[in-house]
């Protein structure tokens, strides 16, 4: 297993070891005690959450507030463009976004730890997207970053998601700092 830390700290870019046969593939999507090790994942997780997209759809920027999210996550079938915010005010990174191509090809996870906002892209025909959540989700504790804020200019791959009404309105990282 592959662990890299992106340029937000503590976003893990996790590859695991694949063992490829005639039958096809097998690989461990979690196993505490590496996961632990390699790529710092201490909390227990509570909550798997599978979701399924078609192409174009853009779900996004999530964060939870007082009951923050961290999120191991991967694409059971398909392909994502996968990102991660800081939207912390009083954080050195607020702004900073990164990112990374996950798919049922590379089975390529990230680790996003609690308090970053997250969201991904939808580049396949359909996309099958299961994560691991080290908290559980209050719908009432929700925030957001708009996806297209150009305060923070992620390089997203198509111009014209896809969006639930919810997600065309989460303020810009402005409005986020005025507000707390
Ligand atoms: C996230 C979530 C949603 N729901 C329900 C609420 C709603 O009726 C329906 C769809 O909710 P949403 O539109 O919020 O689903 P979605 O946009 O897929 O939300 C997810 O987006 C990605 C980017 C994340 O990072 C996740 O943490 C989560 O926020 O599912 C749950 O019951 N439990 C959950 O944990």
């Amino acid at each position: 297993m592959i662990v890299t830390e992106l340029r937000l700290p503590g976003v893990m870019l996790i590859e695991p070891d694949v063992f490829r046969d005639p039958r096809g593939f097998f690989l461990e999507t979690f196993q505490a005690q590496r996961y632990r090790e390699a790529a710092g994942i201490t909390l227990p997780f509570v909550q798997d959450n599978h979701s399924r997209s078609p192409r174009g759809v853009l779900r996004g920027l999530h964060a939870q507030h007082r009951y923050p999210q961290g999120k191991l996550v991967r694409v059971a079938r398909g392909e994502v463009f996968d990102v991660s915010v800081d939207i912390d005010p009083a954080s050195p990174y607020f702004g900073v976004w990164t990112g990374a191509v996950l798919s049922d090809d590379n089975q390529r996870q990230l680790w996003i730890p609690p308090g970053y906002a997250h969201g991904f892209l939808v580049l396949s025909d359909v996309a099958d997207f299961e994560y691991k959540c080290t908290d559980y989700y209050v719908p009432d504790d929700e925030v957001g970053l708009v996806w297209d804020d150009s305060a923070v200019g992620i390089d997203w791959p198509l111009a014209d998601p896809v969006l639930s009404d919810k997600d065309r309105a989460w303020p810009t990282l402005a409005q986020i700092k005025a507000d707390r």
